[in-house]
């Protein structure tokens, strides 16, 4: 398992081995042992997967509030997607500022995203499937948004993407109350 520091502190990216043979290949996709070996020690609780039929469809920004708020373990099932985290932790030296990396079922990486972390995607193929461990359950009640276009983030996207109706009227960030505040860094900031 290769963990490498993005340019987005606390935001890392994790490729776990591929073993090939004539047959395809194999991947431990998450092994807590092999995390924790790296400083990282998330209980992820709730696994997602969704598919999006349309290339260009995105998803996001979105986030759980505390008591509920949720860490993340990206990767992308089949197809290929840009993932993206916004870090909105008031007083954080990096807030508002943003990270994306390509994920795809071909290049196998993933994205870990904090709590603290405004997470989203757009699809680069038709049929693209996500799949992502969570640290907390669903709860609708601390579920929110952010506008997709208000962290000056380039998705790479032509024209208009596709969005649920939530995400077409969220809140824009520079409106937005965050209910994260700044802790210092994540244990695996000093190991990556
Ligand atoms: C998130 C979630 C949703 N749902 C139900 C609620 C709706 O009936 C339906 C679609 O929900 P939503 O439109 O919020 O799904 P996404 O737009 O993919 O939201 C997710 O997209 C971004 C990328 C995220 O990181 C979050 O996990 C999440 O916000 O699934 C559940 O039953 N459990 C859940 O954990």
């Amino acid at each position: 398992m290769k963990v490498t520091a993005t340019a987005l502190p606390g935001v890392l990216l994790i490729e776990p081995a591929r073993h090939g043979d004539a047959r395809g290949f194999f991947s431990e996709s998450w092994s807590r042992p092999k995390l924790a070996q790296h400083g990282i020690e998330i209980d992820f609780v709730q696994d997602n997967h969704s598919l999006s039929r349309s290339v260009g469809t995105l998803r996001g920004l979105h986030f759980q509030a505390p008591p509920h708020a949720q860490a993340k373990l990206v990767r992308c099932g089949r197809g290929r997607l840009y993932d993206v985290a916004v870090d909105m932790r008031r007083g954080s030296p990096t807030y508002g500022q943003w990270v994306g990396e390509e994920l795809s079922f071909e290049n196998g990486k993933q994205l870990l995203v904090p709590v603290g972390f405004l997470h989203g995607f757009v699809t680069r193929e038709p049929d693209t499937e996500i799949v992502y461990k969570c640290s907390d359950v669903y709860s609708p009640a601390c579920d929110g948004a952010v506008r997709w276009d208000s962290c000056g983030i380039d998705w790479g996207v032509e024209g208009d993407p596709v969005l649920s109706e939530k995400d077409a009227a969220a809140q824009a960030f520079s409106d937005f109350e965050t209910p994260f505040t700044y802790e210092g860094p994540f244990p695996w900031e000093a190991r990556a």
